[in-house]
């Protein structure tokens, strides 16, 4: 996660400048400190939103802060560890590398020789493969067993290579697809001519639509509106916001082809605004507190003239977000129609897979003529791409059915009963929609690269949230729409108790919204250096790694790569469990369930790695292998039910028992991106190479993440981000004499810290192979989330005072008051 201490980034030039897409001339990498750039741009938005908390008077409100959260001020994060964004997608069509002065300096530093190899590679295939179109993955997604031909006798990476594919599903059968409906991508990127007005028409506050009240019609409220577009209620699977606009549609295809084209030829930016272009995003927002008091009142009265504009474009639907929606839930209209229709139009492929597992088709090579082959989780994103007309306008309700406007009828029924919900939805249905007026903001949580994110409390409702900021002006202008997009898209999809909750989705005129689950208790990197010797103990980090774990294994299945694993992004829930956040780094793909038989190696790899030291000894206690694990028995619990107590020594033979049935992976194991991505030290060796990655790249990120916990510190860190890098490469792991580790916790790293993505433990087998490490024996998995957590955060403070409420700690920005008008100037 951000932070809005310093931090040093590294930042391709090419972002911000064209480089052009065919040119090959080195990208020269160029470091900036984040606190340098914090001082010139001041981050523009927290200042404003942080203005707007002053004119709110907050006292009233109940304020729950966290003490860890205070103290997460305190400690700032590793600024060595920010995340890195250098992403060329078109140099990667072609073969060149991304980062030639980096390379240099891997040179320099020995690496040279991967480095070339990796270029050669990458200039003798493409890279980017044809790939298979959206519609051609999806319906083979589920589609698709691939068999390894019953070869027992092959090594991994022969294992890799021999598989064979059997159908055993229709094709048209798409259940695991992250979309619904796709069809041809084909007229996504046409009506280039369009775009352009399109863009105005979102980017422009006043040629978009009405305000919501007529007191916002004034030139000193917020333009706030309310468009009639919900998210849908299916997140999971489907799993994205739901255009009941027709007009939104368009205007997401328009601004499709205008983005995507920009964005590709610059790649995406990484970098915050700086000062000198910071007048070029100013714009003025205002509140009148008269205003706001009349528009919450007007809501509460009639609440339902909004979005003028669209409802005359739109003639089908209502001026209610609300009504439209609890129409289509009815039955007249599904919500899946609407995204089916949306996809049609806007699909594009969102990563490239390995070619050996693609089948492309007309549909793909036309489309990549017309849109280069990004590989970057915002470049390839088909719904980033499709859904930028939602900035223009709107609130979506993740989760929700919200049938005849009950807020019992969700998706997610285990949810069904959850407060914020219930308050969501009352929202929802007596006001049509959110604005930022329904929130209080009661402090800043963090800055990130692409919003801020606000501790916020539902008005009247005592529910308080995690509102992310983000302004859409800022972001289509340094190119991070599609992160921001893409980051949305994926909450969208989650429904995981280790992952966040998107509870709504709203626009203003310059500010997209996003409602999320609230996490009090900070992140494990303040929590870590609250820790003796500022590392977890063994219990305490093999629980942390065990909820990761299985938050990454959801997220592979629904074909999300995370690439940004570290403490800074493992929130800390209420209870004490985890939460990871932040996915604007993130890759999507297409995943494709393949079964896998054991070959006679595997089964010996995997007797190797599930004996332990065990299989190697007489020792038949069973508590042997995790002396601080009194608990946990040397064998699981399959395992046991198969021995007797004579007879608990692990032997070779008693593997076949865990190992000769196949096994379906459904993650992405094939997905292939040559983005430069993610955080130096966590990044893995075939990132920095440029080897193109898959969700390998998850797994080595959780063998740091891992070693991190244990030992207070990253296992390749140099004096230098580019030592660091050399180091990841070159380096061979190595672990402290102290503090001790387990046996078990050191070969779980070493196995997840092999350089060759194709040997990584959980590249092949993903995480269940993970699972399956004697680290983790006797944890039960599906019961973890009802484990008592290693700590649990402080109680709230309901009486704390609000301190972002003080004028004088207003930093950054003025802060004019005009009658009773309340100036936000936004950058
Ligand atoms: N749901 C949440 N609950 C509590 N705090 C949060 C939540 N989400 C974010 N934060 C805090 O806000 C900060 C900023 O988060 P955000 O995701 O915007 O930035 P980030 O993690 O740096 O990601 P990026 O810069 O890649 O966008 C985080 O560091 C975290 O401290």
């Amino acid at each position: 996660m951000g932070s809005s201490g310093g931090a040093s980034e590294i930042v391709e030039s090419g972002e911000e400048f064209n480089y052009g897409i065919y040119s090959n001339r080195p990208r020269p990498l160029r470091v900036k400190l984040k606190e340098d750039e914090g001082k010139s741009r001041g981050c523009p938005i927290e200042d404003d939103l942080n203005r707007l908390i002053e004119t709110i008077d907050l006292r009233s409100s109940p304020r729950i802060l966290s003490p860890w959260k205070m103290a997460h001020d305190i400690q700032r994060k590793d600024i060595s560890k920010k995340p890195i964004i250098v992403n060329a997608p078109q140099d990667s069509v072609f073969g060149i590398s991304d980062s030639v002065t980096l390379k240099q300096a891997l040179r320099r530093l020995c690496i040279s020789q991967a480095s070339e190899q990796a270029a050669m590679k990458r200039s003798i295939k493409p890279i980017g493969s044809p790939g298979a179109s959206e519609a051609d993955t999806i319906k083979r997604l589920f589609a698709t067993l691939i068999l390894d031909g019953s070869k027992s006798d092959l090594s991994v990476d022969e294992v890799e290579n021999k598989f064979s594919e059997v159908s055993i599903a229709p094709k048209n059968i798409a259940p695991n697809s992250p979309k619904k409906g796709v069809s041809s991508p084909h007229t996504a990127t046409t009506a280039p001519k369009a775009t352009k007005t399109r863009i105005q028409d979102v980017i422009a506050p006043s040629k978009v639509a009405t305000p919501l009240h007529n007191s916002a019609s004034t030139s000193n409220t917020f333009k706030t509106r309310i468009q009639d577009v919900i998210a849908t209620p299916s997140a999971r699977g489907s799993g994205h916001s739901m255009l009941a606009s027709e007009l939104g549609i368009k205007r997401k295809s328009n601004l499709k082809a205008s983005t995507s084209s920009s964005e590709t030829k610059t790649g995406v930016n990484k970098r915050c605004m700086s000062s000198a272009i910071k007048p070029t995003f100013r714009n003025n927002l205002s509140l009148t507190k008269k205003g706001r008091q009349e528009f919450t009142l007007s809501m509460g009265n009639s609440g339902r003239s909004v979005n003028t504009e669209e409802s005359v474009k739109s003639p089908s639907k209502t001026n209610l977000g609300t009504k439209k929606f609890i129409s289509a839930a009815s039955g007249t209209t599904k919500p899946g129609d609407a995204i089916c229709t949306k996809r049609k139009d806007n699909v594009t492929d969102k990563c490239v897979r390995n070619p050996d597992n693609c089948s492309p088709d007309k549909t793909t090579g036309a489309r990549t003529n017309k849109t280069p082959r990004s590989k970057e989780k915002g470049d390839c994103s088909q719904s980033s791409i499709s859904s930028l007309g939602d900035y223009s306008s709107s609130t979506s309700i993740s989760g929700e059915s919200n049938q005849s406007g009950s807020s019992g009828n969700v998706i997610r029924p285990h949810m069904s009963k959850d407060v914020k919900w219930i308050a969501i939805h009352h929202v929802l249905n007596h006001l049509g929609g959110f604005g930022l007026m329904n929130f209080k903001l009661i402090k800043k949580l963090g800055c990130g690269d692409i919003g801020t994110v606000y501790l916020a409390e539902l008005s009247g409702s005592g529910c308080l949230f995690a509102l992310k900021v983000m302004d859409v002006e800022f972001l289509l202008s340094r190119k991070k729409i599609l992160r921001a997009q893409s980051e949305r898209e994926i909450l969208q999809m989650l429904d995981h108790p280790f992952l966040p909750t998107l509870y709504a989705h709203f626009t203003t005129d310059n500010l997209s919204c996003l409602v999320m689950e609230y996490c009090p208790g900070g992140d494990l990197h303040v929590l870590r250096q609250k820790q003796p010797g500022r590392r977890f103990s063994e219990p305490a980090a093999r629980f942390y790694v065990a909820e990761v774990l299985l938050a990454l294994e959801y997220l592979h299945m629904l074909g999300v790569i995370y690439r940004d694993l570290k403490p800074e992004n493992i929130l800390v829930r209420e209870d004490g469990h985890i939460m990871l956040s932040d996915f604007d780094l993130s890759l999507r793909c297409t995943v494709s369930p393949t079964l896998l038989r054991s070959s006679s190696l595997g089964r010996e790899e995997a007797a190797k790695r599930m004996s332990g030291p065990c299989a190697e000894s007489s020792c038949i206690n069973p508590y042997c292998l995790h002396p601080s694990f009194s608990q946990v028995s040397c064998f699981t619990p399959r395992l046991l039910s198969h021995s007797t107590n004579k007879n608990r020594k692990m032997r070779p033979d008693s593997m076949t028992q865990v190992s000769p049935l196949p096994q379906i992976v459904v993650e992405p194991t094939d997905a292939r991106s040559n983005s430069f991505v993610g955080t130096h030290e966590y990044l893995a060796p075939e990132i920095i190479k440029g080897d193109g990655h898959g969700s390998a790249v998850d797994w080595w990120t959780y063998g740091i993440f891992l070693y991190e916990l244990l030992y207070g510190r990253t296992p390749f860190k140099g004096p230098g981000n580019e030592e660091t890098l050399a180091n990841v490469v070159c380096q061979s792991l190595k672990f402290p004499e102290t503090p001790v580790v387990s046996v078990h916790a050191m070969d779980l790293m070493k196995g997840l810290l092999v350089k060759e993505p194709v040997n990584r433990f959980g590249a092949v087998k993903g995480a269940a192979e993970i699972k399956r490490h004697p680290f983790f024996e006797g944890l039960n998995w599906a019961l973890i989330r009802c484990t008592a957590p290693p700590e649990v955060p402080g109680g709230f403070d309901p009486g704390t005072p609000l301190t972002v409420g003080k004028k004088k700690e207003v930093k950054c920005l003025d802060f004019g008051k005009n009658g009773e008008d309340v100036e936000i100037e936004l950058f």
